[in-house]
């Protein structure tokens, strides 16, 4: 008998609206056939939008509730677990409120504003006793399952070097000041936002590397280019070492340029992995043999091509699931202690950059 997950939707914004839309799409055509998702309440801070929603991502059913608040749907008993789309800097308190009603929680990323507020939420939920992850979609994709499969044969050797960028033209000199990328209040700015993807590339491939044996980056460097219009950063760039293998991630995120070459990187002793853009959702990649030898010269190529309906949204979706049928607390894939490492990332690398959030934005200070 499969697991039905009854969801709760907190927000109508753009990635509630594509998360939805996945998390409707039959599991079956992805040949998942233990877990089944039901969304049963939308909550927005208008019951307009909260219909208008149903409509739209949900084909209009009309057994699920729209709500005109948040707090309404952490109320309704018929709610195992919320997806919570809201600007950054609103996941601590919406996930609080949510922990304290005894809901399970799938958060956007980045988790939070801050560790300390990512401390603060993670004690709750051990507290109240529910299953919490941030919502790290592309660790979940079969893109991302296999590039691990590949680097765990260990033919390509250990990993040197992890390039990744993730970058979009906001055309932020167009865009309202108050616009979630814009506005530091909202947590706007690169890092934030487009960070957690390059990143999430030099753990996959750096941090859980056997050969690195769990270990935290052993430096953090980086460097951050304000733009004038609001003091969000708008070019940033970040390496990591990871001294225990030894390798570098080289890591940058951009919201004023129109590509994201070179996307995602991993380079290794005896090869190469090309992960295609999009580096939130890759639908390929291509490993090059080397020969023996020094040179780099390609002896061999693989390309590994993926299809599935929907946008990607719904691998994390069904890892939540699971985990709550087996009554675990974290994922093994995406768990606490990763999404820990990024938000430390992330404060470090604003440190060095100097990028402030406004006073009273991080509910929870070191
Ligand atoms: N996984 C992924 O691929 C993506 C993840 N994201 C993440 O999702 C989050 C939301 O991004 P996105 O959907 O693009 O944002 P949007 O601005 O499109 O939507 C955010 C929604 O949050 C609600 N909200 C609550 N408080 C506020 C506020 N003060 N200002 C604005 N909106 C508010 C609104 O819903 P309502 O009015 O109904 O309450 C709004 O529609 C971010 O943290 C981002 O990092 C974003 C894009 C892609
Ligand atoms: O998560 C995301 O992925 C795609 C980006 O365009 C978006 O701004 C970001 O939030």
């Amino acid at each position: 008998m499969a697991k039905v997950l009854r969801w709760g939707i907190i927000s109508t914004g753009g990635i509630a609206q594509a998360f939805t839309k996945d998390l409707l799409v039959d599991p079956k055509t992805r040949d998942v056939h233990d877990v089944v998702h039901k969304v049963v309440a939308v909550g927005s801070r208008s019951t307009e939008k909260a219909q208008e929603f149903i409509a739209a991502c949900a084909g209009g059913d009309q057994s699920v509730k729209a709500y005109g608040t948040y707090e309404e749907v952490y109320a309704d008993p018929e709610v195992d677990a919320v997806y919570i789309g809201t600007p950054h800097t609103y996941h601590y308190t919406n996930a609080l409120d949510a922990i304290r009603a005894k809901k399970h929680i799938l958060l956007e990323k980045p988790a939070t504003s801050n560790t300390a507020e990512l401390r603060a939420l993670l004690s709750a939920a051990k507290e109240h006793g529910v299953f919490f992850m941030e919502a790290m979609w592309t660790r979940f994709q079969p893109v991302s399952l296999a590039i691990l499969e590949v680097l765990k044969k260990r033919e390509l050797g250990a990993p040197v070097v992890v390039q990744a960028d993730l970058s979009g033209d906001f055309d932020i000199h167009n865009l309202p000041k108050t616009h979630r990328i814009l506005d530091p209040a909202l947590g706007g700015g690169a890092i934030l936002d487009l960070g957690p993807y390059p990143l999430v590339w030099a753990i996959m491939a750096l941090y859980e590397s056997p050969l690195n044996k769990l270990t935290p980056p052993s430096n953090i460097s980086a460097s951050i280019i304000k733009t004038p219009l609001t003091g969000v950063d708008a070019n940033t760039s970040f390496t990591l070492s990871f001294s225990e293998i030894p390798a570098q991630a080289i890591l940058s995120c951009n919201i004023n340029v129109a590509s994201s070459d070179p996307g995602v990187l991993i380079r290794c002793e005896k090869g190469v992995i090309r992960v295609a853009t999009p580096i939130y959702c890759p639908m390929s990649f291509t490993v090059e043999y080397y020969g023996a030898g020094p040179g780099g010269t390609v002896v061999r190529t693989e390309e590994r091509r993926f299809e599935y309906v929907g946008r990607g949204m719904h691998f994390e979706a069904d890892e939540v699931a699971r985990c709550i049928r087996d009554g675990k607390s974290e994922s093994e894939l995406w768990g606490h202690e990763k999404s820990l490492l990024e938000m430390r990332v992330f404060d470090e690398v604003r440190k060095q950059g100097g990028y402030v959030l406004p006073p009273g934005v991080e509910k929870v200070l070191e």
